[in-house]
């Protein structure tokens, strides 16, 4: 597996330290308060874990699943649930937790979805921004790290639903993607 990675882009001991600077920076923004941290599954599960343990203030944890806008048809923004939460919104203060925002469709949807439900607040969180490749505009309140677009995976990231195991971020060999 480690053999298809030309190149570590994040490694583990980097991703550690800026995943426990972003705790201590959600834990001092909202302090006094609980979050209700949402994971976009499946790539975000693994941050999430991480990033939860590095909070230091009351988190509740939920996800939601959403099908990919399509790829070969249109890609028309229209994001379907699959998975919804199985916490009520309103009223708290909500963290949306993604691996990666990329043309930001997905999460322009999803950010429209939960205000509609009232939370107190709601802000979004992602290890990782490709904003060379943003379609929509999202803002983003914490964001890991901003990086050029390639096709990364590991940490939770995948291709073909390989190497989410990895535990650092890396830029696959051209020959991995013939499967
Ligand atoms: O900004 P966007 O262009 O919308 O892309 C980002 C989304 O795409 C990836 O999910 P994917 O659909 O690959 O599902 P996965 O998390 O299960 O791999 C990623 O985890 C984000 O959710
Ligand atoms: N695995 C993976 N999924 C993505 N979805 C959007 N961008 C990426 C990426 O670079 N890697
Ligand atoms: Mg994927």
């Amino acid at each position: 597996m480690i053999n298809d990675i030309k190149e570590i882009m994040l490694t583990r001991e980097q991703l550690a330290h800026r995943i426990a600077e972003m705790g201590q920076e959600i834990s001092t923004d909202y302090a006094g308060q609980e979050i209700l941290m949402i994971g976009v599954l499946r790539g975000a599960v693994i941050f999430m874990a991480d990033l939860a343990r590095a909070i230091d203030i009351p988190v509740a944890i939920d996800f939601m699943a959403v099908s990919s806008y399509g790829s070969a048809t249109t890609s028309s923004g229209v994001v379907r649930i699959l998975k919804d939460l199985d916490e009520t919104v309103e009223g708290r203060h909500v963290l949306i937790v993604e691996d990666i925002i990329d043309s930001g469709l997905t999460l322009n949807y999803l950010l429209e979805n939960i205000r509609s439900r009232k939370p107190a607040s709601v802000k979004i969180c992602t290890l990782l921004n490709k904003p060379d490749r943003r379609k929509v505009p999202v803002e983003i309140a914490y964001n890991g790290f901003t990086i050029p677009d390639y096709f990364v995976v590991g940490y939770g990231l995948d291709f073909a639903e390989k190497y989410r195991n990895l535990p650092f971020v890396g830029i696959l060999k051209p020959e991995a993607y013939n499967l």
